[in-house]
């Protein structure tokens, strides 16, 4: 049974951006995953090149994404900040479902 989904993101790398919308589409397809919450950690937000994570979503689509709840966290895995606060999300967003 899956509860959460996480996906990590390297918010430097736009030239990434577009294959990793096509990536997210096809994991949000899967039925395993249906209207499982989705947090997506807009990660490496230490580096001067990192896009915003408000950014990151207009480039995902993520707007579009109707079916389940969603967060885009930014953070970075470096420093740690924004770990807790994504995580946090994630525990109060667990949904608990029979097989
Ligand atoms: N500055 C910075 N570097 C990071 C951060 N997170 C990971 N890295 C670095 O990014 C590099 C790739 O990290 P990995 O954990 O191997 O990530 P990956 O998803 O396997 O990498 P790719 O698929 O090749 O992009 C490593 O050198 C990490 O130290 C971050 O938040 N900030």
């Amino acid at each position: 049974m899956l509860i959460h989904s996480i996906y990590v993101i390297d918010s430097s790398d736009r030239k990434r951006f577009e294959e990793t919308s096509l990536e997210l589409a096809e994991l949000l397809e899967e039925e395993k995953l249906a209207g499982v919450p989705l947090l997506i950690f807009a990660n490496k937000q230490d580096l001067m090149t990192a896009s915003p994570a408000s950014e990151l979503a207009e480039s995902l689509n993520l707007h579009t994404i109707r079916d389940r709840m969603w967060q885009v966290q930014a953070c970075s895995a470096l420093t740690a900040e924004g770990v807790q606060d994504g995580m946090t999300w994630v525990c109060r967003n667990i949904k608990f479902r029979k097989k």
